[in-house]
């Protein structure tokens, strides 16, 4: 088969296996919002949507028009999931044409073999009575033919199909990129983080690895806005996101935490490397001497705090997040532009 589409089967199935027969246990209709629902139950990763389900279940409630509408309002980005879960469902109803396609094909070979097979053993059983030589040529020529053109049938039906899971997958990639990418920035969002926090934390668990977080927020920010208005603080908020970037090891994330707040997820890493990490970039941004485009006016010293974690066992995301933010809070109160270790 196609390894593309080998591959969509194998990525589909995935979900597939785990969404549908919940679905179908729970009398979902397939709605591209209850997958949408049942796609991020399955994934766990949104809690007060999979609390509510958890709590229905529970409670046998019955899965009603307006208590899937009401499952389906608890999604972050319903528009984003919904864009999400219409590209999943196309790329099942494809699978499932294919497969279709799959099946017939299967049909004719078997009955191209039963057709050899028969005449095989009228041969052996009765050669005089068999058919003549000319008419048994003719049978298996008849037979071929078929298979033939029923395999270039299928041929140009995978060719088409394969350009259409092409397409999907581009549009499924700018859905995925959209949903964790902060647009401002270009850094992971919010989302992006706690995923790949959640990730790197049951790695660290399971491999008793080390894990840093790093978390960092700009000083003073407010008067930046307030001195040179909202234009100029996104440029320093894109300033600071692109050293954090450069900074970044392969395998760090950097992540727009939230407005002017930032956080590295730092993997296997000591606390010394993780430290002088955070130094690093506090120092670059603090020599950086930022100046108005145009004018080339001053826009003054840029400083920013940090907080610095280590995973410890037993930790789950929240707690690991709380313990960095209690070293940016400690940074912050003991004067700003230093880097507090917890
Ligand atoms: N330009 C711009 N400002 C933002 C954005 N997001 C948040 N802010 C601003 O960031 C400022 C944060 O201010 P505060 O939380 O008071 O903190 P601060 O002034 O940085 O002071 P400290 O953190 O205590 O050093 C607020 O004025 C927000 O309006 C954004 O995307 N762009």
């Amino acid at each position: 088969m196609d390894p593309k589409i080998e591959q969509a089967i194998e990525l589909n199935a995935e979900h597939l296996r785990r969404i549908l027969p919940l679905m179908h246990q729970h009398k979902i209709p397939a709605t591209p919002e209850n997958y949408a629902v049942w796609y991020h139950y399955v994934l766990g990763d949104e809690k007060a949507l999979s609390a509510r389900i958890d709590q229905a279940i529970a409670g046998q409630i019955p899965f009603s028009g307006q208590l899937n509408e009401e499952l389906f309002a608890l999604l972050n980005s319903p528009d984003q999931h919904l864009a999400m879960a219409r590209i999943g469902e196309q790329l099942q109803a494809l699978l499932r044409e294919t497969s279709g396609a799959i099946s017939a094909t299967g049909e004719r070979a078997r009955s191209y073999d039963d057709t050899l097979q028969r005449l095989h053993s009228d041969l052996d059983d009765s050669p005089r009575q068999a058919a003549s030589g000319m008419e048994l040529l003719q049978a298996v020529l008849h037979e071929t033919s078929q298979m033939r053109s029923s395999l270039q049938r299928m041929q140009q039906d995978f060719d088409t199909k394969s350009q259409e899971m092409d397409q999907l997958k581009v549009e499924l990639e700018q859905v995925r990129h959209r949903a964790t990418t902060d647009p401002l920035t270009g850094l992971a969002n919010r989302t992006a983080f706690a995923e790949r926090l959640e990730t790197l934390i049951a790695d660290a668990a399971r491999n008793a690895t080390p894990l840093h977080l790093l978390m960092f927020d700009i000083d003073h920010f407010k008067r930046v806005n307030d001195t040179h208005g909202h234009v100029i603080g996104d440029k320093v908020i894109r300033f600071v996101a692109k050293t954090l970037k450069e900074h970044a090891c392969d395998n760090c994330l950097a992540a727009r935490y939230g407005g002017e707040e930032f956080t590295l997820l730092y993997p296997a890493s000591s606390l010394e490397e993780a430290t002088a990490l955070a130094e690093g970039i506090r120092h670059t941004i603090r020599e950086a001497r930022l100046v108005r485009t145009g004018s080339r006016e001053s826009i003054g010293q840029v400083t920013i705090s940090g907080g610095v974690a280590g995973y410890r066992p037993d930790q789950d995301p929240t707690d690991l997040i709380q313990q960095a933010d209690e070293a940016l809070y400690a940074a912050k109160h003991g004067g700003r532009d230093r880097i507090m270790v917890d």
